[in-house]
């Protein structure tokens, strides 16, 4: 039986932020049609740089130059692929990490057998919802199109394995999330059931968990402060307003104005 990881400190996930500001990567997203702006303003307003660069030869091209790669397959289509395979090739011989988000692996065959293909690729991270980390790693899952049938803790042994077997920190988001290299894990609280009424709000945490993947030190606390800056962003954003229409423009403002203090939570005050 597994036990439930301790939470972040705020203060780890504040020197990773902190660090982000500074850096400012620039993230190389081949990701999904539904989610390319929203992804784009999310990493912007936390001070790193997007590009979505998507032909197959440039995309060869702008791996090499780019800081870290998101590859996400929510609208994979074959060009897409060709695209992702010479990205992830190109940019791991320059050396540049690169991330998988696995939308809807388990649900359809050909995504699922591609991103089985992928994780051979040496990914710095993979970051999904429980039903597609349970489906990566081959244990049967309930997800139902991109969204998650299955509790995040109940997927946190598949995404061990699976960070066993690749080398990633993998990231198993929901109403906490948990992020593991194989040996050791952090649980991040905070997020909103509101999160996940809104589109995107996983796919953008992907490119930030890229953004993150950049960094320099340790990279299963730079993944998890990635998660612990968006639960937080989102929690506070989703207690701000009424509904999901007015989400985006809180969830922004809330990433841009982000004060290290706010991400103290469970690991620092047990009333949070
Ligand atoms: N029930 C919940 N309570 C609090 N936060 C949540 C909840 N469900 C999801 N979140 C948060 O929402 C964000 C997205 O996680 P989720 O697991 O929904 O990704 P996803 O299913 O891949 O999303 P999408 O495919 O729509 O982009 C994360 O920051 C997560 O912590
Ligand atoms: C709704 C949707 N369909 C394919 S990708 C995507 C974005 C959420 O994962
Ligand atoms: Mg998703």
């Amino acid at each position: 039986m597994n036990t439930r990881p301790t939470y972040i400190p705020g203060a780890l996930a504040a020197t990773s932020l902190k660090q982000l500001r500074f850096a400012a990567p620039l993230v190389h997203c081949l990701t999904n049609d539904v989610v390319q702006s929203f992804t784009a303003n999310v990493l912007l307003a936390l001070g790193a740089s997007p590009a979505m660069v998507v032909d197959p030869a440039e995309a060869a091209q702008f791996s090499a130059i780019a800081d870290a790669l998101l590859v996400n397959v929510g609208t994979l289509t074959h060009p897409h692929a060709q695209a992702m395979l010479a990205a992830i090739q190109a940019g791991s011989q320059a050396g540049k990490p690169w991330v998988l988000d696995p939308v809807a692996v388990g649900g359809l065959n050909w995504r699922t057998e591609f991103c089985r293909e992928l994780i051979t690729l040496k990914p710095a991270a993979i970051r999904g919802n429980a039903s597609e980390i349970l489906a990566l790693s081959g244990v049967s899952a309930s997800g139902r199109g991109v969204d998650s049938g299955d509790d995040s803790f109940s997927a946190l042994p598949a995404a061990q394995q699976l960070a066993r077997e690749t080398g990633a920190v993998v990231a198993v988001t929901g109403e906490t999330d948990y992020v593991t290299d194989g040996q050791r894990s952090w649980a991040v609280a905070g997020g909103h059931p509101m999160m996940t009424r809104v589109v995107g709000t996983g796919c953008a945490l992907s490119a930030v968990v890229a953004a993150f993947a950049a960094l320099p030190g340790d990279r299963l606390d730079n993944v998890a402060a990635a998660c612990r800056v968006m639960s937080c962003a989102g929690e506070r954003a989703c207690m701000a307003v009424k509904g999901p229409g007015s989400f985006t423009p809180e969830f922004l403002d809330n990433l841009y104005l982000m004060g290290e203090e706010w991400l103290n939570g469970e690991a620092d005050n047990e009333t949070y």
